[in-house]
């Protein structure tokens, strides 16, 4: 069982490149920058984080599978491309009732078209996009409130 409230980060293709990816729309922070806000963050409601990425469907899939297994309080997901296009993704999110919050550095409403469906936002209770990596730490505060969890003064 994983540790007292803990929230799987679970970030998709490419964004281990986050930093030198397409700067221009993704900004200058890494992979390794996220992780650290998301573990901050986590911090200051008493949680902690479970940081994955993966280029593999199968394995985010895994990820998702295991959160459960662990008895994560949370999912923070960003998916990458997989989100337009995975059904198996949203079936597994549906299928661990796991509070989710669906992430994207970029605003993909004001994008290309085939951004605009999301099926991982579809299994999530609440979706950010277009903050930069800022929205990660908006959505464990979202997550945190929506579980019930206050800040630690
Ligand atoms: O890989 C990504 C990154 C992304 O999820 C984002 O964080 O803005 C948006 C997706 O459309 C894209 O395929």
């Amino acid at each position: 069982m994983a540790a007292a409230g803990t929230i799987y980060v679970l970030n998709g293709p490419n964004l281990n490149l986050l930093g030198t990816r397409e700067p221009e729309t993704y900004g200058h922070a890494t992979l390794a920058d996220v992780e650290k806000l998301c573990a901050d963050t986590a911090k200051q409601f008493g949680l902690a984080v479970d940081c994955r990425q993966s280029n593999r469907e199968g394995e985010l899939i895994d990820f998702i599978h295991e959160a459960h297994a662990k008895k994560a309080v949370g999912i923070i997901i960003n998916a990458g491309g997989y989100s337009h296009t995975s059904i198996a993704l949203h079936d597994a999110l549906v299928a661990v009732k796991i509070p989710a919050v669906e992430v994207h550095v970029s605003n993909i409403h004001a994008r290309e078209s085939f951004r605009l469906h999301s099926f991982t936002a579809k299994a999530a209770f609440a979706s950010l996009c277009g903050f930069g990596i800022d929205g990660y730490r908006l959505a464990i505060m979202g997550l945190a409130a929506r579980i019930g969890v206050k800040a630690k003064t």
